[in-house]
């Protein structure tokens, strides 16, 4: 007799550097009012969705074993948020390929919530509008509803609310991987201290920026790189500043922390030139290792269909 096996949804979603991080002021809620230019890459994770008795977690990769399986991951939250949404229980095993490095200001915890939001949206044939899964998105982190949309993105607000940029070409990358993570609020708290402390420098608007995007010429675009957190991460982690200079030394046109860090991202003139970088701060000592990757990609998608199967 055939039996009829569930196939799982499977869903790739992107990694992020933000371009242009402007942190303003310290809100009521606890969060910094934001405007920043996302733009999503290929370093990806993979995450898979699958029919089964009660809600699980399994995380594979080279970070696997720092991620947490049970309700402290975003993917559990997201799942439990949507099934409460559809009235049903959250029997789901969730597999989580991790590519991209864990608390490494990357938004890996963000992509792999995204991904859930897609892949169960589809398992579950909820048909859940854009703006729906949006909303969703933001109540499980201010970088979710990015890890969704992909492409490149002003972000306002805590950073969940997006505008596409227009973005011409695209852009090469190397990643330099720390061998810790940097915890977010500890760096925006660090951030606040140095400015209760000194007054720090402030990024202006991202409008230059955005021209650069337009014109699509990583060299006009690499100087107008800035990330208001940088001076905090590098506060908390001085040895990032010998992987910056390291980058640039190696031939890259620009080198910024990504995000909360302590991911360092160097833009590169071109693919060639993003490999040879790649090889040189691979064999310069200041990361874990490197990576290489390009951007913009797309949001949250499905790479498979979400068919049942027989076996
Ligand atoms: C800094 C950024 C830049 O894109 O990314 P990462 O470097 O973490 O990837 C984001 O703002 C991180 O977004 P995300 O990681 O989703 O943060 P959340 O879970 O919403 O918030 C975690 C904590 O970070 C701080 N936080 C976050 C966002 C914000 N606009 N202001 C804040 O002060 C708060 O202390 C909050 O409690
Ligand atoms: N799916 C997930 N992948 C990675 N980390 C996760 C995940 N879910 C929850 N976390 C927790 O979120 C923290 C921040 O991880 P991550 O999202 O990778 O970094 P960042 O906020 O710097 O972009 C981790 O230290 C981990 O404890």
């Amino acid at each position: 007799m055939l039996s009829v096996v569930p196939r799982p949804v499977v869903v790739r979603a992107p990694s992020k550097v933000n371009l242009h991080l402007a942190v303003g002021d310290l809100r009521d809620d606890g969060y910094h009012e934001l405007k920043t230019v996302f733009q999503a890459l290929s370093l990806g994770d993979t995450v898979s969705v699958v029919p089964a008795e009660t809600l699980s977690v399994k995380v594979r990769g080279e970070d696997a074993r720092v991620v947490p399986t049970d309700s402290g991951n975003l993917v559990w939250q997201a799942a439990e948020m949507l099934a409460a949404e559809a009235g049903r229980r959250p029997d789901v095993e969730i597999a989580i390929d991790k590519g991209i490095p864990v608390a490494g200001g990357m938004a890996g915890g963000s992509a792999d919530a995204a991904a859930t939001l897609v892949g169960l949206n589809a398992l579950w044939q909820l048909d859940l509008s854009r703006e729906e899964l949006d909303g969703f998105a933001a109540k499980l982190g201010s970088d979710v509803p990015f890890s969704l949309h992909g492409g490149t993105a002003v972000g306002t607000g805590r950073g969940e609310r997006l505008l596409p940029v227009l973005s011409r070409s695209t852009f090469h990358w190397v990643l330099a991987l720390a061998k810790g993570g940097l915890s977010t609020p500890t760096v925006f708290r660090e951030l606040d201290r140095l400015r209760a402390d000194g007054n720090p420098p402030r990024l202006g608007g991202p409008e230059d920026l955005m021209h650069a995007l337009t014109t699509g010429d990583a060299a006009t675009l690499a100087p107008l790189l800035g990330n208001d957190l940088q001076s905090a991460a590098l506060s908390l982690n001085p040895g990032l500043r010998r992987t910056l200079r390291a980058g640039v030394a190696a031939g890259a046109l620009a080198g910024i922390v990504s995000g909360s860090g302590p991911t360092c991202a160097f833009l590169c003139a071109e693919a060639d030139a993003a490999v040879r970088v790649s090889a040189e701060l691979a064999g310069a000592g200041v990361c874990r290792t490197v990576r290489v990757a390009s951007g913009p990609v797309p949001g949250a998608r499905i790479i498979n269909d979400a068919a049942e199967g027989s076996h």
